[in-house]
């Protein structure tokens, strides 16, 4: 998929048709509302020419009856039979154009909304069905703006540009036409300078593309100085650097100003050049115009409605060239939209009854057998790993950097799937059960603690929404969080947000126990705090993950060693594979890999 900051109004899709097609078929319960559109757009179209037709009739119908009343010397009164009827007749000539008008725009902004809600819930369901390796290789506002920007901005393009274009394919067609019946001379000089003022509109939209393109550039470099400013306002604080960095945004400021100049010019240059060619061609067909009236080759209404013919046409014209660029770059988001729901999938969950199943009670035996993985095919990481955590033991993960501790814990919550080898739980390959049940079985204690907006009672019972609020002021205790939560204004009560600076890293980290807590699952992952929290916070999570981990297995990320000397089995990870494995005391005489790791720290 293409980059978000890629997109531009100028986008072309790979393969226009193929695209269309594949829109045609994703409507495919609401074809006979396009049927209707176009069927509209026709009538329309010959509504819309008639009527300036029919003026001509008006007009020279009521020119002829004025001047039969001034040469008889009477007065003139309009009469149903006189011109009445006529008249009559002209509006209802207006009056169901407008209805067609009316019906098309309904239907067509009907057809877009339900294919955008059909197409946005098929990405959000696709979303659950996509494997993490897609999410670690786009970032999230592409992903988003799939579901959002691209969405709109096809449907948006349906409702107004797809019927602009027909609406206009058809008014030019019908009003050039005619203007060719009423006069062939009078509409070649139409046609002469809608060529010249299109050819005018072609050269300035292709500066004006350039011009535009250096505008966004600059705008994206602002936006992401002013994100770095705001994000890392702290080091730049610290470093006392806010002078250069508000410099940078001013140099930017500067080229921005100056290129947008640059390009408001062009833009706002080609309406007046384009209409000025307008009133050139108006002044010579009138004087055209005028001469063939006065020699007897045209009357009057004629000539008026050629006039407004003239205006019917154009105007659609020099929209043209807007218009298609508008549904290019709709097409090249609805491209984008099939992208994402082309991607391929991770493996479906088995059928219920064909899904291995867990006994009655899970004990927590997990096993690794001869595993293999990377996260890229050419890339192996992880090449034999096996060992077997008991019920109730505690298994400490330790390594350094990028040694492969979370690719571990990925792999035994199938957030990936393995190359080879087979993971156990009580015996059952995780692979041929479903992923929901294998799940549950989990409870994740991750350094990033994860609050959701909601209140601190909801987020405690994030994995249980049917909790008492007993159970959750339980919960709470046991984690050695519920003081600190009586201390909130609203108590259990309080909104938190993920970013709330209200909550402290530890603090979070407490509420997270409290709500692996309340959902009791049989095994456990915990991922050690290596940030500074304070040192009753600190004890405070030590002695609630004791609390947690007790009678389950527990698997521990550890960074410092200290607190996984009572380990039943430490597993010491490099390069992405097991290189020891036993107790603290084994891996201590047996002088390796830990040893040293355990003397460093300690020494
Ligand atoms: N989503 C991913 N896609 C591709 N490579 C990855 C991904 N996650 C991790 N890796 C790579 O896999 C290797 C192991 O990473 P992993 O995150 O498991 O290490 P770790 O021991 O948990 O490190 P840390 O202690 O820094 O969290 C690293 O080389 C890392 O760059």
């Amino acid at each position: 998929m293409r980059d978000v900051d890629d997109e531009d109004e100028d986008e072309k899709p790979r393969d226009t048709w193929a695209t269309v097609r594949r829109l045609w078929s994703e409507a495919a319960g609401d074809h006979w509302r396009f049927y209707i559109v176009f069927a509209s757009i026709v009538f329309y179209a010959i509504f819309n020419t008639a009527a300036p037709a029919y003026s001509a009739r008006v007009i020279d119908e009521l020119w002829g009856h004025i001047q039969v009343a001034f040469a008889n010397n009477a007065t003139f009164n309009i009469t149903w039979e006189n011109c009445g009827r006529t008249i009559f007749i002209y509006f209802m000539i207006w009056t169901a154009a407008a209805s067609f008008y009316a019906l098309q725009s309904f239907l067509m902004s009907s057809v877009a909304e339900r294919l955008n809600l059909r197409l946005r819930n098929r990405i959000a369901q696709k979303l659950n069905r996509l494997p993490l390796a897609f999410f670690d290789a786009h970032r999230p506002g592409e992903v988003v703006s799939r579901a959002t920007n691209d969405l709109d901005k096809m449907s948006e393009s349906m409702q107004r540009g797809l019927l602009q274009l027909l609406v206009s394919i058809g008014t030019v067609v019908g009003a050039v036409s005619v203007m060719f019946v009423f006069s062939v001379q009078l509409t070649l000089v139409f046609l002469f300078f809608t060529a010249l003022s299109l050819l005018v509109t072609k050269v300035v939209s292709r500066r004006t593309h350039d011009v535009t393109g250096e505008r966004q550039e600059w705008v994206s470099k602002i936006t992401s100085a002013v994100e770095e400013g705001y994000s890392g306002r702290l080091v730049i604080r610290a470093f006392n650097r806010e002078r250069q960095s508000s410099a940078e945004v001013h140099e930017a400021s500067g080229e921005l100003a100056r290129v947008s100049t640059k390009a408001d010019f062009m833009i706002n240059a080609v309406g007046p050049a384009v209409r000025f060619i307008g009133r050139l061609a108006q002044i010579v067909i009138a004087l055209v115009g005028c001469s063939m009236l006065v020699a007897g080759h045209m009357t009057v209404g004629v000539f008026q409605a050629f006039f407004q013919f003239i205006y019917e046409a154009s105007e659609p014209m020099t929209q043209l060239s807007f218009t298609f660029n508008s549904l290019q770059s709709a097409l090249a988001s609805a491209e984008r939209v099939f992208d994402l729901l082309d991607e391929p999938e991770m493996e479906a969950d088995p059928l219920p009854d064909k899904a291995a199943k867990l006994p009655g009670r899970v004990e927590g035996r997990v096993s690794f057998e001869h595993v293999r993985f990377g996260y890229s095919p050419d890339k192996p990481l992880m090449r034999d790993v096996s060992f077997t955590a008991e019920p109730g033991q505690k298994i400490a993960v330790v390594g350094t950097t990028g040694a492969g501790k979370t690719t571990l814990i990925n792999l035994l919550m199938r957030f990936y799937e393995i190359d080879g080898g087979r993971i156990t739980l009580d015996g059952v390959d995780t692979s041929r059960m479903d992923r929901g049940e294998l799940r549950q079985q989990f409870g994740m204690v991750l350094q990033d603690a994860w609050l959701f907006d909601g209140t601190i009672a909801e987020n405690i019972a994030y994995g249980c929404p049917e909790a008492t609020r007993d159970e959750i002021v339980a919960a709470a205790r046991a984690a050695q969080v519920d003081f600190f939560v009586r201390t909130m204004p609203q108590g259990y009560d309080t909104r938190v947000a993920n970013d709330a600076e209200s909550i402290s890293q530890g603090q979070r980290q407490l509420l997270t126990i409290a709500r692996v807590l309340l959902n009791n699952p049989a095994i456990l992952i915990l991922d050690e705090a290596t940030s500074s929290v304070d040192t009753r916070t600190e004890l405070a999570i030590g002695r609630a993950m004791d609390a947690l981990m007790r009678g389950r297995t527990s698997f521990v990320i550890a960074h410092r060693l200290s607190t996984i000397v009572d380990a039943d089995l430490i597993l010491v990870m490099d390069h992405g594979n097991i290189i020891e494995q036993g107790t603290h005391k084994e891996l201590l005489a047996a002088e390796g890999a830990y040893a040293d790791l355990y003397l460093s720290q300690f020494a």
